[in-house]
C-alpha cells in the first residue's frame, strides 16, 4: 500500500533534494517471533508535523524504532534523509533527533543537565563534540526553557523537567527531523506547555516532526497529518483529530491513564470507519508568539 504525497510546502534540504525525509515502503517488523508491523508504507515531507496514534501495542513505538536504525525491518524499505537506515555507515546521524520515552531514558542518570544534553553531539563514530558544541547546548537549552538549570544534575529535576533535557539533547544536533516518543506521557500542564512551545518553534523552523502520542493534547493545532496503527497497520492517514476542548488550559493536567484518551477513542473510531467526535479545532491558533 502506497502513500505518497506531496511535499506541503515544496521545502528541500540543504541539499537541495525534494526527497521525502523519510520513506517507508511495504514494511514488516518482528520481535519475539510476531510479527508486530505489517504493510506499512509512508512518506513524511520536509516541515510536516505528523502525530503517530493508536491504542497501546498497537505498534508505535515499534515503528520509531525502526526509523531510526534501533530494530531491523523483517521485510521492505526504509529510507530517512535518503538514506538506507539499515546501512548504519551511511546514515546521516547528526542530522536525526530522536527522544525515547523518558522512563526508560533517564532513569539513574548520574550527570548535569549539561552533559546529558551534550552528548546529543556525539554522533556515531566521533570521540568529540564539535567545536560550537557550547553554543549549540546553551541555544537547546534555551529552546527548552532550562536555560536557568544548566548545571543541575539531572536527577534532581523533576520528571517533565527531565523530559525537556532530552529534547534538548535532540536538539542540539539541530535536526532536520525529529522522532518523539510519547513526550507528554506523564508530563504536568506547566511542562506540556513549555514543550508546545518549543515544538511550534520547531515547526516554525521547518524541522520535520513525527511524534507519538496517545492524545494530541497542546500539540493539536501544530498537527498536520495523524497516522493511526491498529495491530501493526496503518488504518488512518491524514487529517489529524480535533483538538479536546480544555486541553490547552494551564490547568488541565493531562495525566489520562493510557488507554483512556480521546484521541485513542479517536483513533479506534478511525480504524473502525466511525465519525469523528465534534470539537473546535479553530478554538486554538498558532500566533508568531505560539499558542493562542
Ligand atoms: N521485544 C519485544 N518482543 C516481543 N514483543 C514485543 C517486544 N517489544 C514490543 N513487543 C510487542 O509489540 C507490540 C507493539 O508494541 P509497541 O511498544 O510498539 O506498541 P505501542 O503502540 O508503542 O504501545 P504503547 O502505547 O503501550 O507504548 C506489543 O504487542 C508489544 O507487546
Amino acid at each position: 500500500m502506497s502513500r505518497t504525497r506531496p511535499s506541503p510546502t515544496g521545502a528541500t534540504d540543504p541539499t537541495g533534494s525534494t526527497d521525502p525525509v523519510v520513506a517507508v515502503r511495504d514494511l514488516a517488523v518482528d520481535l519475539g517471533g510476531s510479527r508486530i508491523l505489517r504493510d506499512i508504507s509512508l512518506e513524511v515531507h520536509r516541515g510536516e508535523f505528523v502525530a503517530l496514534l493508536g491504542a497501546n501495542g498497537s505498534g508505535k513505538s515499534t515503528l520509531v524504532r525502526t526509523l531510526i536504525g534501533v530494530l531491523p525491518p523483517a521485510a521492505g524499505t526504509v529510507r530517512v534523509l535518503g538514506a538506507d537506515i539499515t546501512r548504519r555507515a551511511g546514515v546521516p546521524w547528526q542530522r536525526i533527533g530522536y527522544v525515547p520515552q523518558r522512563s526508560t531514558a533517564t532513569a539513574g542518570v548520574p550527570a548535569t543537565v549539561v552533559e546529558v544534553v551534550r552528548s546529543g553531539l556525539l554522533a556515531a563514530g566521533m570521540l568529540r563534540p564539535p567545536r560550537d558544541a557550547d553554543a549549540r547546548v546553551r541555544r537547546a537549552l534555551e529552546r527548552v526553557d532550562l536555560a536557568d538549570r544548566a548545571h543541575r544534575a539531572v536527577a534532581e529535576l523533576s520528571g517533565g523537567q527531565q523530559q525537556r533535557v532530552l529534547i534538548a539533547r535532540a536538539l542540539a544536533r539541530d535536526p532536520e527531523v525529529l522522532l518523539l516518543d510519547e513526550p507528554l506521557a506523564g508530563v504536568d500542564a506547566a511542562n506540556q506547555a513549555s514543550f508546545a512551545r518549543t515544538m511550534a518553534g520547531l515547526r516554525e523552523d521547518g524541522v520535520t516532526v513525527l511524534v507519538v502520542l496517545h492524545e494530541t493534547g497542546p500539540l493539536a493545532p501544530l498537527i498536520s497529518r495523524a497516522l493511526v496503527l491498529r495491530h501493526g497497520a496503518i488504518v488512518h492517514d491524514g487529517e489529524p483529530p480535533p483538538a479536546a476542548p480544555g486541553h490547552d488550559h494551564d490547568d488541565h493536567d493531562h495525566l489520562h491513564p493510557h488507554g483512556d484518551s480521546r484521541d485513542e477513542h479517536w483513533a479506534e473510531e478511525r480504524a473502525h470507519g466511525g465519525d469523528r467526535p465534534t470539537g473546535d479545532r479553530s478554538a486554538i491558533r498558532i500566533t508568531p508568539g505560539g499558542l493562542a
